[in-house]
């Protein structure tokens, strides 16, 4: 499918049609009222039309040639701002009716409230938030959901276009499932998490086709700007009427300013390029976005994106790969190996997350413990939370807890218990070498310490290094103890860390840093990370990870690579370099048009303004037309640039704004002189003006 990571083809002849037929669709005042620059342009060209056909009726001293070729100009600038968008809105339109193609209708094996044992088939969009369904190999995932029993493999290639297999489980911040995804073995239990028509892969289409695309406060702003100068332009071009034919009055000579001059003149100093071309760099901002398999909620995160100061990243399962798994049981003195590995398998039975499994298996791998019937012994099983640090089991009067260091040593202290000495040393040796110590206690007695393990991801460090020439402050915030904190940070090569962070303290964090003016991204995958991502200007929840998370936050990563904020960060950053290099082009590329237009419409009645006319154009017809003709075509020939984005390199800021002055700035000014003049050549040349 064609949502993958190449990105989309500029131009098919297929939507280039399509594009064309759009362009003419959206002609209609309705539509054009949205963008006021482009709107001025659309009166202009109904109100010369009308003068077009006045002159065919009235004699005038213009001819109606001219008015005639000024008129359909106009139209096509029009037109080309319509192209533009078209295009934009096209690529997006292909890339959902490929997601369109995921979302079959499919049978959904519901659980039955009572049992939750006999299933019953209903159409899946019959189901309902809260509904069990159980979904077998092979079969397709009817609905949103989290998975509440089970671990499978699913292909889930119809959203990401990614063709790996992954893996989900429950418990974990692996539990989100999405409708239109195929498990491909073993069986999930999912409850289900949205209705049906509000689905990811709804919203996902919606956003891709630009239906939920509104306008950002930037945009706003710029479109607010861009109409005054238009407003100011307008004002300017109708007080030269009567000045014109005050002049002629006083001074006895000259023809006064036409109409249809007056018209060109308008257009020509209004900032029609940046203005036909807004919208469209938007819609291609979120297009590049998708491409790189990321859904954003909204098109406001996407520039915050451009502007981040501040990179929050939680290391499990971000900057390491995430599956910490048990590798060595180490005792206290005095107590048996089997014991502290016995002590520790009671306290995983139960425990879901990918650590507590590890446990289970280590356990029986070493000693041979396997699953046993516990029903007799009425044991009551406590839930790891990022909060406590601690998971467990309370089983024949005997609380088993395994958990962080500070969360154990604390809860033994409480029954007059104490961390030996020897396991401090041991857990401090783990952490160090970047493993997370869990220790194991039994009432008040701690039994010794399990090492899990975690692997900083590959090419990381580079990533990061990248985010610091950007200007990017990376920290990472961990639930796991300052030391291991410390030796993942410095093997990640972060910048700071956070470490025994609860979810409040990363809440916290993130508020600190806005409050001192900072924009701040995070990426996070966990239930824990909710709150903080709802409160981060730009959140990125992984896809693999939990509901929670994915709807706090205000980006999705299809393929849950929490390094992809670079690419999001890079994308931000094009949208507004575009926008502001094609602004400062539009603007700069509007006064060569004065040096054309000025003295053509003024030549009889201000000779002195000829001094003006440095392009030396052929007449003052031929001097109005290829004014408004370079308009029209700069428009069209700046549409790629629109779509494909300003090119970004890791740059200071100060840098990077000199450089686009200089390039779209003093390019600006330059270009339509030789535009013009080309125009000018060929229009006198084939004898047109
Ligand atoms: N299943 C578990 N049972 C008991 N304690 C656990 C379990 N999993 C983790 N812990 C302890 O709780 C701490 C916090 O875990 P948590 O998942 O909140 O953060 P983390 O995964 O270490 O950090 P991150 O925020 O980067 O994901 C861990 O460092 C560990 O000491
Ligand atoms: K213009
Ligand atoms: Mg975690």
């Amino acid at each position: 499918m064609s949502t993958s990571n190449h990105s989309a083809p500029m131009l098919t002849p297929q939507l280039f049609k399509e594009a064309t037929i759009a362009s003419f669709r959206k002609l209609t005042p309705r539509v054009q009222l949205r963008n006021p620059v482009m709107f001025t342009v659309y009166l202009g060209s109904l109100f010369t039309t009308l003068l077009w056909v006045n002159s065919l009726f009235v004699s005038t001293n213009e001819s109606s040639q001219l008015i005639l070729g000024i008129s359909i100009w106009l139209w096509l600038t029009v037109l080309f701002a319509n192209f533009a968008e078209a295009i934009a809105e096209g690529r997006g339109k292909a890339q959902a009716a490929a997601l369109r193609r995921a979302r079959t209708s499919v049978m959904a094996k519901k659980l039955t409230d009572l049992d939750r044992k006999t299933a019953v088939e209903i159409p899946a969009a019959e189901l309902k938030v809260g509904d069990v369904v159980i979904v077998a190999t092979g079969e397709t995932i009817p609905a949103d959901g989290d998975v509440i029993e089970g671990v499978a493999s699913v292909d889930e290639s119809a959203i990401t276009g990614e063709s790996a297999p992954v893996v989900r489980e429950s418990g974990g911040d692996r539990s989100a499932v999405t409708g239109g995804t195929r498990v491909i073995s073993d069986h999930l239990i999912i409850r289900v998490s949205t209705l049906p028509g509000q689905s990811f892969l709804d919203r996902m289409i919606a956003m891709v086709e630009g239906a939920q695309r509104q306008k950002t406060p930037n945009e706003i702003a710029l479109a607010i700007l861009l109409a005054a100068l238009t407003l100011i332009f307008l004002m300017v071009v109708t007080t030269l009427l009567p000045f014109s034919l005050f002049s002629i009055e006083a001074s006895g000579q000259g023809t006064p300013i036409t109409l249809t001059v007056l018209v060109a003149l308008l257009v020509c100093l209004a900032p029609t390029t940046i203005g036909a071309l807004l919208s469209a760099i938007g819609i291609a901002g979120m297009n590049r976005l998708s491409q790189a398999n990321v859904i954003a909620m909204s098109g406001r995160a996407v520039e915050a994106a451009g502007d981040i100061d501040v990179l929050l990243l939680d290391k499990t399962g971000t900057i390491t790969l995430g599956n910490r798994q048990a590798t060595k049981f180490h005792a206290a003195p005095g107590v048996p190996d089997r014991d502290l590995a016995d002590a520790a398998h009671l306290a995983s039975i139960a425990d879901e997350t990918a650590e507590g499994r590890s446990i289970a298996v280590l356990a029986k791998q070493q000693f041979g413990l396997r699953g046993r019937d516990m029903e007799h012994a009425k044991p009551t099983f406590i839930p790891f939370s990022a909060r406590t640090r601690m998971s467990g089991v309370t089983i024949e009067g005997h609380e088993i807890r395994k958990g962080s260091t500070d969360a154990i040593e604390n809860f033994v202290r409480q029954q007059n218990g104490h961390l030996p000495e020897a396991v401090r040393t041991t857990v401090q040796q783990i952490a160090r070498s970047g493993g997370t110590p869990l220790v194991v206690s039994r009432d008040a007695q701690v039994l010794g310490v399990i090492e899990l393990k975690d692997i900083v991801k590959g090419g990381i460090k580079e990533r990061f290094a990248e985010l610091r020439q950007m200007g990017i402050k990376t920290v990472m915030i961990t639930g796991d103890n300052p030391l291991t904190a410390a030796a993942i940070a410095a093997e990640a090569g972060v910048d700071d860390y956070l470490a025994e962070a609860t979810p409040e303290a990363k809440l916290a964090l993130i508020r600190e840093y806005q409050k001192g003016g900072r924009l701040v991204a995070m990426t996070g995958d966990g239930t824990n990370d909710a709150p903080a991502l709802a409160q981060a200007d730009v959140a990125v929840a992984m896809n693999s990870g939990t509901q929670a998370a994915k709807e706090a936050g205000n980006m999705v990563d299809l393929d849950s690579n929490p390094t992809k904020l670079i690419e999001i960060v890079n994308i931000g950053k094009q949208l507004l370099m575009t926008r502001g290099a094609l602004t400062t082009f539009s603007i700069a590329n509007d006064v060569a048009k004065y040096f054309a237009i000025l003295p053509a419409a003024f030549a009889t009645t201000y000779p002195v303004l000829k001094q003006l006319d440095l392009m030396h154009l052929a007449s003052p017809a031929s001097a109005i037309m290829s004014a408004v003709i370079f308009n029209a075509l700069i428009i069209i020939a700046l549409v790629p640039l629109a779509l494909k984005g300003v090119k970004y390199r890791p740059v200071g800021a100060a840098e990077l704004l000199r450089n686009n002055l200089l390039v779209y700035g003093v390019g600006g000014l330059i270009v339509p002189f030789i535009g013009i003049k080309a125009i000018d050549v060929l229009l006198s040349t084939l004898g047109l003006a």
